[in-house]
């Protein structure tokens, strides 16, 4: 261990810090805002203090803007997957290719598929974590690639194949004028002038599916939760009534005046970030901080442990303080999107997400009651664990039960003809589904 390391916790032998890695990093804020790991050969940096943050991920992120080798990913990816690539040219331009992703399309998308998410909500509650993914993929899939739906049935399991398969799809839709401005129609006029050969354009569409997909949905699975568990929140987000009533559904124009609605979704961010420690950075260079040494290629972690009581759910504190902080925590270096990452490789998702997830998060709290379900046999309320939660590379709750019913009669009349109003916005995505399909949608359409 060089002696000009960040602190660290007591090694063991042989392990090193393997015994701290990743399940204690929330208790180690006792060795100051950066600390270091060694696990393995390998030095780990976790970084503690949104100044470390500022100062190493971001001004300096010419030196950490890189990735570590992952033997898997780069083997299935040839290293094209933008997330994990190894900084270099091929990064470089698949990133810059990223920066357009919220168009203005996108929008009006996330709103048709933000009404069927309540469409579907009411009809078959039960299944309401399908549902929270139907949104999150749909909206993805349709902001990036327009039609979609009948390539995944046979390409699921070939990656390969599903993304030159939407290319091609894509590609041939433009070739027959049939354009409907989504992102890769972008991607694809200006292929050229961003320096993307055929090849990097459909691993740009590939990761971006995987980015965009499930990450939505996990954040809105621990919203459902959280309102169930923390009823009084949930009556203090139904104040945005106030602001839009229930004669029409909320859209995104209402966001600006619902600051408790914007604080519900930060504060959900906070309590069960969809990337707990983000994705981590190297270093391209050896990196001198505070004193102390990051020797170059050391894995960089971001672990900010600064909020008051941090397993209660309380959006109030976003109300009080812009970075939801404890009182004294000095917020100079501070700015909002943390759970984004830092630097050059912040999520270039944001903004998309951002619309999508407080659409949603009106939609849902407009239209529903959140209530613990009740045991069909006891008559008792059923009751939710916030920590039981699903091991993998997102955040998401265990499936749990709950009861969620629509808050009015004029509030399912709205959500119904909505719904139907919606429609001409699906239909552009649906040009190549099957006959068989196309003949199932005129069935469910012509009930409504
Ligand atoms: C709740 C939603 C999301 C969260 C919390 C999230 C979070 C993150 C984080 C923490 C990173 C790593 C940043 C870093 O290295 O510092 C990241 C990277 C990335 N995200 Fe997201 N993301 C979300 C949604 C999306 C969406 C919707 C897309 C696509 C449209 C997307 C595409 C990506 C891509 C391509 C990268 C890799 C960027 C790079 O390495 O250069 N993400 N995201």
């Amino acid at each position: 261990r060089h002696p000009s390391l960040p602190p660290d916790p007591p090694t063991v032998p042989l392990l090193g810090n393997l015994n701290k890695f990743p399940t204690e990093f929330a208790h180690v804020k006792q060795y100051g805002n950066i600390y270091s790991l060694k696990i393995g050969p390998r030095t780990v940096i976790v970084l503690t203090s949104m100044q470390a943050v500022k100062e190493l991920l971001e001004k300096r992120s010419a030196s950490t803007v890189d990735r570590l080798s992952n033997f898997m990913a780069d083997n299935i990816t040839g290293g094209l997957n933008v997330a994990f690539a190894k900084y270099g040219e091929e990064w470089r331009v698949l990133r810059k290719a990223t920066h357009a992703i919220l168009t203005p399309k996108a929008a009006a998308t996330h709103r048709a598929e933000s009404i069927q998410m309540m469409y579907d909500f009411r009809k078959t509650p039960d299944h309401f974590y399908a549902h929270l993914r139907r949104y999150s993929n749909s909206a993805i899939m349709s902001v990036l690639w327009a039609p979609w739906k009948d390539m995944c049935e046979k390409t699921r399991n070939l990656q390969r194949d599903l993304y030159f398969g939407l290319l091609d799809e894509c590609e041939g839709r433009m070739k027959e004028g049939e354009e409907n401005g989504c992102y890769m129609e972008e991607i694809i006029k200006h292929r050229e002038e961003l320096g993307l050969d055929r090849e990097l354009a459909a691993y740009l569409g590939g990761a971006m599916i995987e980015g965009g997909s499930d990450s939505t949905s996990s954040l809105l699975q621990s919203l459902c939760l959280l309102l169930v568990a923390f009823p009084g929140v949930q009556c203090k987000a139904q104040e945005m009534d106030r602001v839009v009533g229930d004669q029409r559904i909320p859209t995104i124009d209402d966001a600006a005046r619902l600051p408790y609605i914007q604080a519900l979704v930060k504060e959900t961010h906070r309590m069960r970030p969809v990337v707990p420690l983000g994705v981590p950075h190297l270093n391209r260079e050896a990196e001198q901080y505070g004193g102390f040494l990051i020797p170059k290629g050391s894995t960089i972690f971001v672990n900010l442990y600064i909020f008051e009581n941090p397993e209660v759910f309380n959006p109030d504190r976003y109300i009080n303080n812009e970075f939801g902080t404890k009182a004294g925590v000095d917020t100079s270096n501070f700015r909002t999107g943390i759970p984004f990452g830092c630097g050059r490789r912040i999520c270039p998702g944001i903004h998309l997400t951002t619309n999508s997830l407080i659409i949603a998060a009106m939609n849902l709290v407009w239209a529903f009651k959140f209530e613990r379900a009740v045991d069909s046999r006891s008559g008792q309320a059923i009751l939710v664990s916030i920590s039981e939660y699903q091991k993998g590379m997102l955040n998401s709750p265990k499936p749990f039960k709950y009861k969620i019913t629509c808050r009015s009669s004029k509030r399912e009349e709205l959500i119904e003809r909505e719904f139907h109003n919606a429609i001409h916005v699906f239909e552009k995505f649906e040009g190549n589904l099957s006959d068989d399909d196309k003949a199932w949608l005129k069935v469910i359409r012509s009930s409504l």
